[in-house]
């Protein structure tokens, strides 16, 4: 498909253009899951095996899909997702991701290894609800100041990613010795912590610079430490236990993301979607729980939430739509999710996402008696 001959029109059209367009080190890197890529495929699969049970007759004339989400009016319960590295999509990068976002009146999530730095992406999408993605340095007074820029910046919350105390093998970055293209640098940063993933290794260069530089061993202790430098809530983005769930709103955490990194850290962990319900059953009434990995179809933002979610966050199709052509193509990507996620409330017989039940979802092996 080129961008003359075809207009894309579900998100899967936005994956192909991107793939084809991509240098094939960038589109592995972006593309990739761990391993196998079991739990990549799950994250989609999963959402196949549930059915929507529609209700009908009633009156969905007129709809809202805004919801209330740390005390802030969404417009659209889906927002965007930390990825790393978006300017090897577009030389726009995150700043035209985080306007995309804010014309569609969501979510941006900005990740610490960004290419574009915080106060570019405040400056570019100021009227943007932002959240920073905060990964922990070894360094901490390095972590501190970045919790502080992002505070200052205008930020309304952080967001510590709980999943990475490794680094989840990517055999495609390790085939295509991926570096971070040399004119491209990790904007919140300077010297070798800017331009240290352009530096060529064995393997994956990501790789080596998190392993060198990252604190890959934090604990709880840890988000209470987070908790004691700032006065953002903090939300913890990796949980796929109720166990886990129950710790983090213990310890008062502002929310929870079910998240298995978009199946890029521990494969055959279950599905996001398949972990939501145990999470949203154990501490839904505390915190508000989002979730991550595999949205493609509005049909799946309906599914999520009767779970339990309060808001979805798409990762790679919005680097896709960036890579088609920067902000226009994030918005045409959200404009799909959000016309099909509107679509699905209407014929499930749904107003608002206030609307979705629980039993308006149940698994297939409801129906293979039949
Ligand atoms: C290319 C790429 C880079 C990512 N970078 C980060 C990151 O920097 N920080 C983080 O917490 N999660 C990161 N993630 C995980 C996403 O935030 C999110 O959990 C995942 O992409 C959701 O799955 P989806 O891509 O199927 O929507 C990344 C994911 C991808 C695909
Ligand atoms: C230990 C995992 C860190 C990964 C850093 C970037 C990222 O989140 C991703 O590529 O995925």
């Amino acid at each position: 498909m080129s961008e003359q001959n075809c207009q894309p029109c579900s998100v899967a059209d936005f994956e192909r253009f991107a793939r084809a367009k991509l240098p094939s080190s960038a589109a592995g890197y972006y593309r990739s899951g761990a391993c196998g890529e079991h739990t990549l495929a799950f994250n989609q699969s999963a959402f196949q095996r549930i059915r929507i049970r529609p209700r009908v007759l009633r009156d969905v004339s007129t709809r809202d899909m805004a919801v209330t989400i740390q005390g802030r009016e969404v417009k659209v319960p889906i927002g965007v997702a930390p990825t790393a590295m978006q300017k090897m999509a577009h030389p726009d990068g995150e700043c035209a991701n985080a306007r995309a976002v804010g014309r569609a009146g969501s979510v941006f999530i900005l990740s610490t290894l960004s290419t574009s730095s915080i106060e570019e992406v405040a400056a570019a999408a100021p009227d943007t609800i932002k959240w920073f993605q905060l990964y922990v340095y070894k360094d901490r007074e390095l972590t501190k100041k970045l919790v502080a820029r992002a505070e200052a910046a205008g930020f309304k919350a952080l967001v510590l990613t709980v999943d990475a105390s490794a680094w989840g093998m990517r055999y495609a970055d390790a085939r295509n010795k991926f570096i971070l293209p040399p004119h491209l640098k990790l904007a919140n940063f300077s010297g070798n912590l800017s331009s240290g993933v352009s530096e060529k290794t064995s393997g994956s260069a990501l790789q080596k610079y998190i392993e060198d530089v990252f604190d890959l061993n934090i604990t709880w202790d840890d988000v209470k430490w987070l908790k004691r430098i700032t006065k953002l809530p903090v939300m913890v983005k990796g949980v796929l236990t109720a166990e886990d769930a129950k710790i983090a709103a213990d310890i008062g955490v502002g929310g929870v993301i079910v998240s298995n990194h978009g199946g890029r850290q521990l494969d055959t962990s279950p599905a996001s979607i398949e972990a939501l319900p145990e999470i949203s059953k154990a501490v839904g009434d505390r915190v508000e729980v989002y979730l991550d990995g595999g949205i493609r179809y509005g049909t799946d933002v309906f599914k999520a939430l009767a779970l339990g979610a309060k808001m979805v966050f798409v990762g790679r199709p919005a680097v896709w739509g960036l890579t088609y052509n920067g902000e226009e193509g994030v918005k045409k990507v959200l404009d799909i999710l959000g016309n099909e996620f509107d679509t699905t409330l209407a014929l499930a017989g749904c107003r608002s996402p206030a609307d979705i039940r629980s039993d308006m979802v149940t698994h297939e092996s409801t129906y293979s008696k039949l």
